[in-house]
């Protein structure tokens, strides 16, 4: 079929492979062909539409629309023939036609290619993220033909209509002016050449069921197929052979009341997608099914699926009717968050069914609610609004409103109605709603209901059933955060253990955004969140027992002695030392004031890129913190015992110089190996590692009684001087000297290896064998 002023190109090798890829891993699902098609179609007819906005001379020749034709081949008994469908969209140029055909601009490709080749996935589901594109029509036809005529416009004012032509297999395609001349008027025509074992295709009612099935939410275009009807003739009205036009009156009926004597095959175009798109429609009317094949439409994912939607309409107080569609989806693309800054146009405004745009800019949506498949369409926009003109509109911030919390309705209802699913959700969305609070002031209540923790009572818990669990007096929400460990450790920190003993719940919270989201939150029904790492715990209950109040004023005073020591000693490294009532078996722990940063902070702030030169991050990281010490430990007991026997050895002034005892200085060393170890358990890191272990090390040496001053026996052999030779660079060969080989022997048919020359030694590997559990092995 190519002409003589064809020009043969070569496909990109990406292409080859790409659309051998579809044509093995779609053998089943041939009918996709379509559904692409129709969708490139859509997007001809939508960026024809954009166009439009600006150069008003190309909207001119009618309504956008596709069309699909059946052409039976007579010759074949209308076994074979020919689809064509055409729309009447943007169009594409010769160079267009070459490079969009031709080429694979996107990202990632080769990539792709080589996971679906070496067999990861080539499932629906990674096909469908990609696309499939133009290439699947050759899962249905050997070959296939593309003209393609671009509008004139002011900078194309003669623009000439080219034909590309390609079959499923060899590496090249032609591209040629259309001998037919610019028959299109406008858009793209492509021609599928279909054989006798892909029949079904040439049936009118079997491409009718598929277009029902995708078609009403895929494009909101007309889509006309030509159907052949046997009516009744009379004279006055035989029916017109004008192929190319559309009837002009679609919606009439065509037929003529005239009494007939015979009939005639008549070829009449009929609209297919005449059902409003769902997200017009009543949602009494619209079943579960339309709602996930919708969904799967949207993402243009087969074997996509959402945990729960929400159809709605409304006002949006500025005069704006809109009717919406929202989705959460049941997965995200792996690398979603990180792509979230590049912009994800998830929500697509449309105006009166027609696209306008689906990029209403990054601020649009919050970022830890772009996730959401949204579908918008406004009643009372105006057809030609540009995303500009959108921009200093009151409506989108009217709309923002809107969807925030109707999203914050869904998870709600999702809660209530589908505990299993709104789990799935709280674990991808988990993190999101929590940066949502601290994000969103005026949710963040709402938005704090819907977050799910794990507790010491519970894997699985919200506020407000912590709340309801509360015991009398306690007016704090307790938690613990600890990024990226597991509950079971955060659970036995010491800053729990007393909490957990006496009953009370606490969170234990490992997501990055945990710490600041409670921060943020602040209150909660009317109880304050309070990280028991921090001052400011309360039972609730010290009031009543003034018998323990009395007791702990009794330590401080017992314990003065130790406290005043151990600020002294301590010095620059903690604020204060106090006595504490939190702790049950654990000596002592380390807390930082309410406003300053836990531990677990201090990690999360140091993970980030340049925190070392943050003076911020520096002056955050060295607030004070204070060391509680637990009066009933024993350990805590012996050392005020230490400080107490003490000899009075503090110095006359006159000497100058501080003289410390033996006993001093051993009791100081104790003391700081405490305070580190301090430290760790309770997550921060110690300053200095090395010191750390000479001091347990000289705790070692005094509990072994061995000499402080004591130098380990060791002789350094010095490395011989540097080497002349030039070095050998023969190949290595293997050369075991005979003493190294094992060497197997057979006694009785049984293989022994003999490990050592002496015979007594010899291994039975067979009973070894069956000896040894299979892990061991
Ligand atoms: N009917 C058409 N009218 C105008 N241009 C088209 C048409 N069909 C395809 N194209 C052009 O060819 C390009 C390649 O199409 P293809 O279907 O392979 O990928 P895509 O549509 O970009 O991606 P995907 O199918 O994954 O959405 C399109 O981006 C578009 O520019």
């Amino acid at each position: 079929e190519t002409e003589q002023s064809a020009e043969t190109f070569r496909y990109e090798s990406d292409i080859t492979r790409l659309r051998s890829l579809v044509i093995h891993s779609l053998y089943s699902h041939k009918d996709v062909f379509l559904r692409e098609l129709l969708s490139n179609a859509n997007d001809a007819l939508e960026k024809l539409r954009l166009v439009s906005l600006t150069d008003r001379s190309v909207m001119s020749a009618g309504e956008g629309n596709v069309t699909i034709e059946v052409r039976l081949d007579e010759e074949s008994g209308g076994k074979t023939g020919l689809l064509v469908i055409r729309d009447t969209g943007i169009g594409m140029s010769k160079e267009e036609l070459t490079k969009n055909l031709g080429t694979i601009a996107r990202s990632g490709t080769s990539e792709f290619l080589k996971k679906a080749e070496e067999g990861q996935g080539v499932d629906g589901n990674l096909i469908g993220q990609f696309g499939l594109g133009f290439y699947s029509c050759f899962l249905v036809s050997p070959t296939v033909r593309v003209s393609s005529l671009p509008p004139a416009t002011s900078s194309n004012p003669d623009p000439i209509q080219y034909t590309f032509v390609s079959s499923s297999t060899g590496d090249s395609f032609d591209v040629f002016p259309d001998p037919r001349g610019n028959t299109l008027g406008r858009g793209t025509e492509i021609v599928l050449k279909i054989g006798e074992e892909e029949k079904e295709w040439l049936s009118t009612q079997r491409l009718r069921g598929l277009i029902d099935k995708h078609s009403t939410f895929s494009t909101t275009f007309p889509i006309y197929i030509k159907e052949r009807q046997q009516v009744p003739v009379s004279a006055q009205s035989l029916p017109t052979d004008d192929d190319d036009q559309l009837n002009d009156d679609l919606d009439t009926d065509a037929q003529s009341p005239a009494a007939a004597t015979s009939t005639v095959v008549e070829e009449k175009w009929v609209r297919v997608n005449d059902k409003a798109p769902i997200w017009v429609r009543d949602p009494k009317d619209v079943s579960e099914e339309e709602y996930k094949d919708f969904y799967k439409a949207l993402t243009k994912d087969e074997s996509a699926e959402s945990l729960g939607w929400s159809h709605f309409k409304g006002d949006t107080g500025s005069g704006v009717s809109y009717k919406a569609i929202m989705y959460i989806p049941a997965q995200l693309p792996k690398d979603f968050w990180q792509k979230m800054t590049s912009g994800i146009n998830n929500v697509r405004l449309m105006v009166k069914r027609v696209f306008i745009t689906d990029d209403l800019g990054e601020e649009f949506m919050p970022r830890w609610l772009s996730f959401l498949k949204v579908t918008v369409d406004a009643d009372d926009l105006p057809l030609n609004v540009s995303r500009e003109t959108l921009q200093n509109n009151r409506f989108l911030a009217q709309l923002q409103r809107i969807l925030v919390r109707k999203a914050l309705d869904l998870f709600t209802k999702l809660s209530i109605d589908s505990p299993e699913k709104f789990k799935e959700a709280s674990k991808l969305y988990g993190n999101a709603l929590r940066i949502g609070v601290l994000e969103d002031n005026k949710d963040k209540l709402k938005l704090a209901k819907l977050l799910r923790f794990e507790s010491t009572r519970s894997g699985y818990t919200s506020l407000e059933e912590y709340v309801e669990n509360r015991k009398e007096g306690q007016k704090q929400i307790y938690y613990i955060a600890g990024v990226g460990e597991r509950a079971e450790d955060l659970a036995r920190s010491p800053f729990v253990e007393k909490l957990k003993a006496r009953g009370y719940e606490v969170l234990l919270l490992s997501l990055p955004s945990d710490e600041p989201m409670m921060a943020a939150l602040d209150k909660f029904m009317g109880m304050t969140t309070q990280d028991v790492s921090k001052k400011g715990l309360k039972f609730g209950d010290e009031d009543e027992h003034e018998a323990e109040k009395k007791e702990l004023e009794a330590q401080k005073v017992a314990f003065k002695p130790l406290i005043d020591w151990l600020k002294k000693d301590l010095a620059g490294q903690v604020s204060d030392v106090t006595v504490t009532n939190r702790l049950v078996t654990s000596p002592c722990t380390i807390i930082v004031d309410s406003y300053g940063w836990s531990a677990n902070m201090q990690r999360i702030m140091a993970a980030q890129t340049d925190a070392q030169d943050d003076p911020m991050f520096n002056m955050m990281k060295n607030l004070p913190k204070v060391l509680e010490i637990n009066p009933k430990s024993p350990l805590i007991e012996g050392l005020l015992d230490r400080v107490l026997d003490l000899p009075q050895s503090d110095v006359t002034e006159d000497e100058g110089v501080k003289r410390t005892s033996e006993e001093e200085e051993e009791l100081r060393e104790t003391v700081r190996v405490l305070f580190d170890t301090a430290l760790v358990r309770s997550g921060f890191s110690v300053a200095d590692p090395t010191t750390y272990f000479e001091r347990v090390e000289s705790l070692l040496r005094r509990a072994m009684g061995v000499s402080l001053n004591a130098q380990p026996k060791i002789h350094i052999r010095p490395a011989p001087p540097k080497a002349s030779e030039p070095i050998d660079e023969a190949p290595d060969t293997e050369d075991f000297g005979e003493d190294d080989e094992p060497e197997v022997v057979l006694e009785n048919g049984e293989e022994f290896y003999k490990v050592r020359g002496d015979p007594s030694e010899w291994v039975d590997w067979k009973n070894i064998k069956e000896k040894l559990s299979h892990d061991e092995l």
